[in-house]
């Protein structure tokens, strides 16, 4: 447990440092070359853990030092040893004993005796510290005061739920390949495998618990894939059908391209301005034995990369806050500032803008976030219409999205999103 403690401490200090938590997990592992899979397991489930919590952690922590911590890494072992006492189901004195050794180890002489007592001062004073932070709604939630604010402001019933969802653990949710199963022959073949799903429509199934995906039948072969369900109606909002030229822009992954192919024999060109990101578009193709022309680029200034000829069909999956997405990426919480939002709904302006006019007559563009704020989702929508009298919003096909005008709120089941089809008449 130490080791997973330490570096927990590690990357949570780095991503509060400003960086983005799969890279700082990615770089760190790759300096830990003998750590264990399961510690490896636990070093991450630590820093996503703690990280969700990291502002309730901290609202505690600060009751119980008596002066500034001024000491980073000891700063936040003691953030994941809290996490631990507080969300996890490992033994309380295990926890506090593991957590002074790896004080110890960073040969500073005060380390020990702080880590050890602050944490037994938390575990004899945890109800008094809790109620004293009752009515902190930073340390409640754990979001930003800007976050929290806009959420209310902007979904007066919902935003309690909304916040409480994106503190879940996320899902392991799967898109069946249609072109080989259903869900429901597929939740066979993983019930086979000894895996427990349940399905959640006819092709999206919901895993019990995560489990790496070699054990997944048929994962190589490409029959199934690692989607959240909220991301799976993309593909069937964009309405495709055989021999339509389709533009996948800003494509990366190519979680959606894979799922368009998987429906429809289309054309499809998969674009995107990160060529690093389009290498594992063309991995992920090839593991479902599909094809597209792959294209980097700019969506924003399509001259440098069209061929002029329309498309039937664009999926506009743009570049946002994440913030529908934040169980899933713990780091969005703290990484983003609120004047990044006005930011991100202006670069999701010039691609919208960009891509307009590549898309054929009669032709039927798909914007997508994974955000909830309304300035990347229906402020975006309305201004473009206003704007584009050549352009009418038309209904989505499912019915949640027809109900709350294209915003998927983050729930049990999926993440939040947004999406608006909008055709050229
Ligand atoms: C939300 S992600 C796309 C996820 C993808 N559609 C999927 O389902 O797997 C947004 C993508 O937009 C790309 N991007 C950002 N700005 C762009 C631009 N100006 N032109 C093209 N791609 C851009 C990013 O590199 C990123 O891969």
């Amino acid at each position: 447990m130490q080791v997973s403690q330490q570096l927990a401490a590690q990357a949570v200090g780095q991503v509060l440092d400003g960086r983005n938590l799969s890279v700082v997990l990615e770089t760190l592992f790759q300096h830990q070359r003998d750590i264990t899979p399961q510690q490896r397991a636990a070093s991450q489930d630590l820093t996503y853990g703690t990280l969700r919590f990291y502002a309730r952690l901290e609202a505690l922590l600060q009751q119980l030092l008596q002066k500034p911590l001024s000491d980073a890494f000891i700063h936040h072992l003691l953030l994941v040893s809290l996490y631990q006492l507080v969300y996890d189901r490992a033994g309380a004195h295990t926890v506090v004993n593991q957590a002074v050794l790896a004080a110890a180890k960073t040969r500073k002489t005060w380390a020990k005796g702080l880590v050890n007592a602050v944490l037994r001062n938390f575990l004899r004073q945890r109800a008094m510290l809790e109620r004293r932070i009752a009515d902190d709604e930073v340390a409640q939630y754990s979001y930003p005061q800007w976050w929290i604010n806009k959420l209310r402001q902007q979904y007066p019933v919902h935003w309690q739920s909304m916040l409480e969802a994106g503190n879940q653990h996320p899902p392991m949710t799967l898109r069946v390949n249609r072109r080989h199963d259903d869900a429901a022959s597929y939740l066979e073949r993983l019930r086979a495998a000894g895996l427990n799903a349940r399905t959640l429509d006819e092709q999206a199934v919901m895993l019990e618990s995560a489990v790496p995906v070699t054990r997944l039948p048929g994962f190589e072969a490409g029959h199934a894939s690692v989607q959240d369900w909220g991301a799976q109606f993309a593909a069937m909002e964009l309405d495709v059908a055989d021999g339509m030229r389709v533009l996948d822009a800003c494509c990366a992954p190519g979680g959606k391209t894979g799922h368009v192919l998987e429906l429809a024999d289309v054309r499809m060109t998969a674009m995107d301005n990160d060529a690093h990101r389009l290498l594992r578009v063309q991995q992920n193709l090839e593991r479902l034995g599909l094809s597209a022309s792959l294209v980097q680029g700019d969506a924003a200034n399509p001259d440098a990369w069209w061929d002029g000829m329309p498309y039937d069909r664009i999926l506009a999956d743009v570049p946002c806050s994440a913030s529908g997405i934040v169980r899933r990426h713990v780091d969005i919480k703290w990484l983003r500032r609120e004047q990044d939002i006005a930011a991100f709904a202006e670069q999701q302006r010039l691609i919208l803008q960009g891509l307009w006019r590549l898309l054929a007559k009669g032709g039927k563009l798909l914007y997508v976030t994974c955000s909830v704020f309304h300035e990347e989702n229906q402020q975006q929508i309305a201004r473009f219409l206003q704007t584009q009298p050549d352009a009418r919003q038309m209904p989505c096909k499912h019915g949640t999205l027809q109900s709350n005008q294209g915003q998927l709120l983050p729930g049990t089941e999926h993440d939040g999103f947004f999406y608006a089809l909008l055709q050229k008449v």
